[in-house]
């Protein structure tokens, strides 16, 4: 998919930025499990501070009481759409659950449309008006875009773990994920029931999900994902199948992946399988475990991120880093 340019209406330049001001952004759905990564990352930033977080449930209570790593005196306030267009922040970040996007948006486009909105949502990913954050893969595209969309969190590792690759498929590309319970969010659910997960692995989605089209769009190419949840809090492993149109041997695949992530900050090419127990709680992607059928043309690889960080927060700080002109890393720790 080629990430379009902004309507015309959007071309209007941010406020001038001086090099050290600060620059402020808005946070809806800060209560929520990427609301509360974001405000941490946010908090130790150098360039960013929190103009405004908003959540009904918290509405006037100090962020300080709930996120300690926030030192300031901001209290949640309950802000709809018009309002928090209204409160001329430089940036919106919208951590709200799918389907509750447009009315921000369309808000902002009418009173604000400078202002800079990353969307953690699946509401825009499929909008060809939006440019589509996987800086990895897309950061040619992220200059002077001011509607940005966040991928899913297994959407990431699975195009993490298949771009290298993409010229040499031979076929669909099969996809099982695992994720932590806190992909699905703070709404109880089986998906986010310690008990029901307890000793247990569940199973959902297993056609159609909007994580399978997301990739299958952005790729153009088929690719069939069966989704799990289990027990751990937060990370996903995504153990990718890839049938290839020639036999391959592990050094030329080894060397593609470095190629392609030798030099990315976030993303972290390993000879071993990865481990979800030793990615939560980490800022970057792992990719790796590449094992190749006896015939060479089929090759299985094995990715890993947190889907609170890689798989949301902390790519929505590259993505608001590369808005603003900023080192796409700063205030991302190593
Ligand atoms: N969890 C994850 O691993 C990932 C999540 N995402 C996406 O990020 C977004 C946020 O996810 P997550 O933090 O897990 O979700 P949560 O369920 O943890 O949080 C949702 C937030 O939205 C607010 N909210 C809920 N319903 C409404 C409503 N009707 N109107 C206004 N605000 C509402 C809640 O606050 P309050 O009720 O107080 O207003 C809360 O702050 C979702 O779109 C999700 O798909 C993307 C990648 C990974
Ligand atoms: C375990 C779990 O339920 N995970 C979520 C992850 C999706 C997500 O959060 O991403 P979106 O932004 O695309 O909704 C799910 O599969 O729906």
């Amino acid at each position: 998919m080629a990430d379009g340019a902004p309507p015309p209406r959007l071309q209007t330049r941010p406020r001038s930025l001086g090099v050290t001001a600060k620059i402020s952004l808005g946070l809806v759905g800060a209560r929520g499990h990427v609301g509360a990564e974001l405000i941490r990352l946010v908090a130790a930033h150098p360039r960013f501070e929190l103009a405004f977080v908003s959540s009904r449930e918290r509405d006037g209570q100090r962020l300080a009481d709930h996120e300690p790593s926030y030192a300031g005196d901001l209290r949640y306030t309950n802000l709809d759409a018009e309002a928090a267009a209204g409160q001329g922040a430089d940036a919106l970040v919208l951590a709200l659950p799918n389907a509750m996007a447009a009315p921000f948006v369309a808000q902002v486009d009418a009173r604000a449309p400078a202002t800079v909105v990353v969307d953690l949502s699946a509401d825009y990913r499929f909008d060809d008006g939006w440019h589509y954050g996987l800086p990895e893969l897309t950061r040619a595209d992220a200059a002077g875009k001011r509607r940005i969309s966040n991928p899913g969190c297994y959407a990431t590792a699975m195009q993490v773990a298949i771009a290298p690759m993409h010229d040499v498929l031979a076929g669909p590309v099969q996809c099982f994920g695992v994720s932590g319970y806190s992909g699905a969010g703070t709404s109880p659910s089986d998906k986010n029931d310690p008990d029901k997960l307890r000793d247990n692995l569940m199973p959902y989605s297993l056609t159609g999900h909007v994580h399978e089209r997301e990739v299958t769009r952005r790729l153009g190419l088929p690719v069939e994902f069966m989704p799990h949840v289990a027990a751990h809090f937060r990370g996903i492993t995504l153990t990718a199948n890839l049938h290839l149109s020639r036999p391959f041997d592990l050094d030329e695949v080894r060397g593609r992946y470095y190629a392609a992530y030798g030099a990315e900050p976030l993303v972290e090419v390993t000879g071993d399988t990865p481990w979800v127990s030793r990615i939560a709680g980490r800022h970057h992607a792992e990719v790796g475990g590449f094992t190749l059928a006896a015939d060479g043309r089929r090759l299985v690889v094995v990715s890993t991120l947190d889907n609170l960080l890689k798989g949301a927060a902390t790519q929505a700080l590259q993505n608001l880093n590369l808005a603003f002109g900023l080192p796409e890393t700063m205030g991302i720790p190593a």
